[in-house]
């Protein structure tokens, strides 16, 4: 059995449904990183013994939100003694424009968790990029460092593309797969 914990932040609830998706997928806890940019001891605690951290954060200003980074930088009491090392990590943003500056985000969750000295899931799928793609397709975002989602900018949260969500959960099982497979 793995420990797959999902933290995330999310300003107006669509990286939350991308969140809730990507744990799906994965079998995973969630964690939301409050308005504040804060977490609990509770859930720091979770992260210490998680085998794999799936980081989600909103794509704000072609960077993680503000919230997403004051985590980021209060993880650094673990990077002292590298607490997280070895362990899978993986991760995720959404954003209103097709690009939006989304793969900026990505690179520095990807940065995080090199930091910590973790072990990096990428996406592990093909491209939707022929003539007849759609939203409703997987990957049609064209990710590969790891997942991309688009909530367009009048989008309620029940109607991020279906092709993204789709995307999550396929993310989620591989982190799952990959993680089994690492603790066995
Ligand atoms: C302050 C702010 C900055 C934003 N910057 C970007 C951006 O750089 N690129 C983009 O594609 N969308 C941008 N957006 C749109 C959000 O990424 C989009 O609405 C997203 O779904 C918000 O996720 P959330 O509901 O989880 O907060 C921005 C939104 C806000 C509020």
């Amino acid at each position: 059995m793995t420990d797959i914990i999902v933290i995330y932040h999310s300003g107006y609830g669509h990286t939350k449904v991308v969140a809730e998706h990507v744990a799906r997928g994965a079998g995973a806890t969630l964690i939301a990183i409050s308005p504040e940019g804060d977490i609990t001891e509770a859930d720091w605690a979770a992260l210490d013994k998680a085998d794999a951290i799936v980081f989600g954060s909103p794509t704000y200003m072609g960077n993680v939100s503000w919230q997403f980074k004051k985590f980021a930088d209060a993880t650094s009491k673990k990077w002292f003694t590298q607490a997280w090392k070895d362990k899978v990590f993986a991760g995720f943003t959404n954003s209103a424009s097709p690009s939006g500056d989304k793969q900026v985000s990505l690179i520095a969750l990807q940065t995080l968790a090199s930091q910590h000295g973790g072990i990096w899931v990428s996406l592990g799928l093909l491209p939707n990029n022929k003539k007849a793609a759609t939203p409703a397709d997987p990957n049609n975002l064209g990710g590969s460092v790891g997942l991309l989602a688009r909530s367009p900018a009048d989008a309620s949260v029940e109607e991020i593309h279906t092709g993204d969500l789709e995307t999550a959960e396929l993310y989620g099982a591989r982190i799952a797969a990959i993680t089994a497979r690492l603790k066995a």
